[in-house]
């Protein structure tokens, strides 16, 4: 279910109750005022005047009840309305494929989110204004029936005191949109000085650039237009503020003039009119709110095509993962990036079967198509054309969830978790996990304590890849996908990898695909795969630590 239809549905089931309360607290704040202008008038309450006091006592402690149920029903409404969004999000991020995350960004998963708090709260302010209206209209009721023509004099008044406050606002939205502009720009050079930061300590001329031609010429621009709106909304403010003031000096002295009020009429009058700037202050609140729900809805539906576009991808599991590891069969598989608008990189259609047991080497040049080759293998993109095969079963979108949770992979891009999301036992007493530990020669580094939710985050790069590879080790997956994994380790500890660590997990029964530039070790693979311009130009096999051209 897409945000709106939350937003609408969730509203709906509340929009009788809360219409109900929210008339009921209405009336009650309009009786108030008539029993509060009748009382200074010395026109006590018809029945049981005596008893005028615990009248107004009651109308009082009706009125806090009502709105205690009114604001803590609108947050019970709120929560559970972001709770669900919140949901809607996680979940769609969590099926999305790969290659729609790749393609969404990060920093629209982040406006979402930003997105979703605004549309939550949009029920509260437009049911808030709702009550606002209703006291107005009783108010104005009220006005009418004392004095119908000094009432519309005051209805135009502030009409038109009104309508010059909003279109003063709406100028102001102009400059609002610049600085909003200008903000985005500064966001980007701020990732540039933060992400970059050794990059610009290191070259003076690009140190002095980003300050001089962007970060500050930036600031300025923020600044001045900034001074402008402030300057323009501290006016608009006042003018909304002083109006006030112009409707009640009229109210006091033009109406008895104009339309003979009494002392009683103007004083229900002036008493009126403060009690109307409360309720008209959260009308004027809507503008800038429907304005702001009107681009969240708009950005959300972006957001929300571009995932449910995705959501049938992964719409049932099947599941291959326990099925011991035969083959991998790729048939007439091609991949593009720009999806079949014959610009930018593609692998050309090719077969291939990957048996049970195998070292696999997938070598060529930079940019010739190996990585890609590496996420269409490991099921993280999904072919252009053609059929992937796992032990001769389809993979079809039902079980491409499946189809990636049967191999482990290390990426060249890899990342450690912040959190045990796996549930391994990372302690001493978990065997497998010492083995491995000293497979990747990292005793000295890694302590376990028992105590730790993760074996760390702050090592070299190399052992970072080492980290990683325990991890994928420690899921028993038969097959592992590795992505330049050697590339960071040092000379000894690299011929270490290839000559006894690759053997050693060949004889575990493992099958494993390592895309590399190492060609001193290719005589450590069983099978030398090259990638060219995006199309495999040799499969050779290596027999008695040769490669077999063919
Ligand atoms: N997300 C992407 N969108 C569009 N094109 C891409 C994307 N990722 C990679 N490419 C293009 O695909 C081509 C192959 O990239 P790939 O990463 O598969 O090469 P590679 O053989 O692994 O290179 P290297 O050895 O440098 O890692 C490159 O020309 C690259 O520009």
């Amino acid at each position: 279910m897409g945000f709106l239809d939350t937003l609408i549905k969730k509203s709906k089931q509340a929009i009788g109750y809360v219409v109900v309360l929210g008339v009921f607290n209405s009336l009650l704040n309009g009786g108030l005022l008539i029993f509060i202008n009748s009382t200074i008038a010395g026109k006590p309450f018809p029945v049981f005047p005596q008893y005028n006091w615990l009248i107004f006592i009651v109308i009082v402690t009706a009125s806090l009840v009502c709105s205690r149920y009114f604001q803590a029903y609108m947050i019970r409404l709120t929560n559970n309305i972001l709770f669900d969004f919140e949901l809607t999000i996680l979940t769609k991020l969590r099926h999305a494929s790969y290659e729609d995350f790749e393609s969404l960004g990060n920093e629209k998963v982040y406006t979402a989110i930003n997105d979703t708090k605004v549309l939550a709260h949009a029920p509260e302010v437009f049911m808030n204004a709702f009550n606002a209206f209703v006291v107005i209209l009783c108010c104005f009721g009220y006005l009418f029936w004392i004095a119908p023509l000094g009432a519309a004099f005051v209805l135009l008044v502030m009409a038109a005191l009104l309508v010059f406050y909003i279109v003063r606002n709406k100028a102001i939205e102009a400059d609002l949109n610049r600085q909003r502009d200008l903000q985005n720009v500064y966001y980007k050079h701020l990732e540039d000085l933060l992400h970059g930061f050794k990059e610009l300590k290191m070259s003076i001329v690009r140190n002095l650039s980003i300050f001089d031609n962007f970060l500050i010429k930036n600031r300025e621009a923020g600044r001045n237009i900034s001074i402008g709106t402030s300057v323009k909304y501290m006016d608009n403010e006042l003018i909304g503020s002083y109006s006030w003031y112009i409707v009640m000096g009229i109210t006091m002295f033009v109406l008895p003039v104009m339309f003979h009020l009494d002392i009683a009429k103007t004083s229900a009058f002036l008493i009126t009119i403060l009690y109307l700037i409360g309720p008209i202050a959260i009308i004027l609140t809507l503008v800038p709110t429907y304005t702001a729900v009107k681009i969240s809805v708009q950005r959300l539906n972006v957001f929300d095509s571009m995932l449910d576009a995705l959501d049938s991808h992964t719409a049932a599991t099947v599941n291959l993962a326990e099925e011991p590891f035969d083959s991998i069969r790729f048939e007439g598989v091609s991949y593009r990036y720009d999806k079949g608008k014959e610009q930018g990189f593609h692998l050309e259609p090719f077969d291939l079967a990957i048996q049970r047991g195998e070292i696999v080497f997938v070598t060529g040049g930079n940019g010739s198509g190996k990585s890609t080759f590496g996420y269409l293998l490991s099921g993280l993109y999904r072919p252009y054309s053609g059929k992937i095969y796992l032990n001769d079963r389809e993979i079809s979108d039902k079980n491409y969830v499946n189809y990636s949770d049967s191999m482990s992979a290390v990426f060249t891009t890899n990342y450690l978790f912040n959190d045990n999301y796996d549930g391994f036992e990372l302690t001493a007493a978990n065997e497998q996990l010492s083995e491995y530990i000293e497979l990747m020669d990292m005793g000295k580094i890694l302590k376990l304590d028992g105590e730790q939710k993760t074996l760390g985050k702050k090592y070299s790069k190399g052992q970072q890849k080492r980290l990683a590879l325990i991890y994928a080790l420690l899921e028993n997956k038969e097959v592992i996908v590795l992505d330049e994994w050697a590339a960071e380790q040092d000379p000894r500890f690299r011929r270490y990898f290839y000559q006894q660590v690759l053997p050693l997990l060949k004889e575990k029964g493992k099958t494993i695909i390592a895309i590399t530039h190492d060609d001193d070790y290719y005589d450590c693979a069983t099978r030398i795969i090259k990638f060219n311009y995006g199309k495999i130009v040799s499969d050779s096999p290596v027999y008695a630590g040769k490669v077999v051209e063919n």
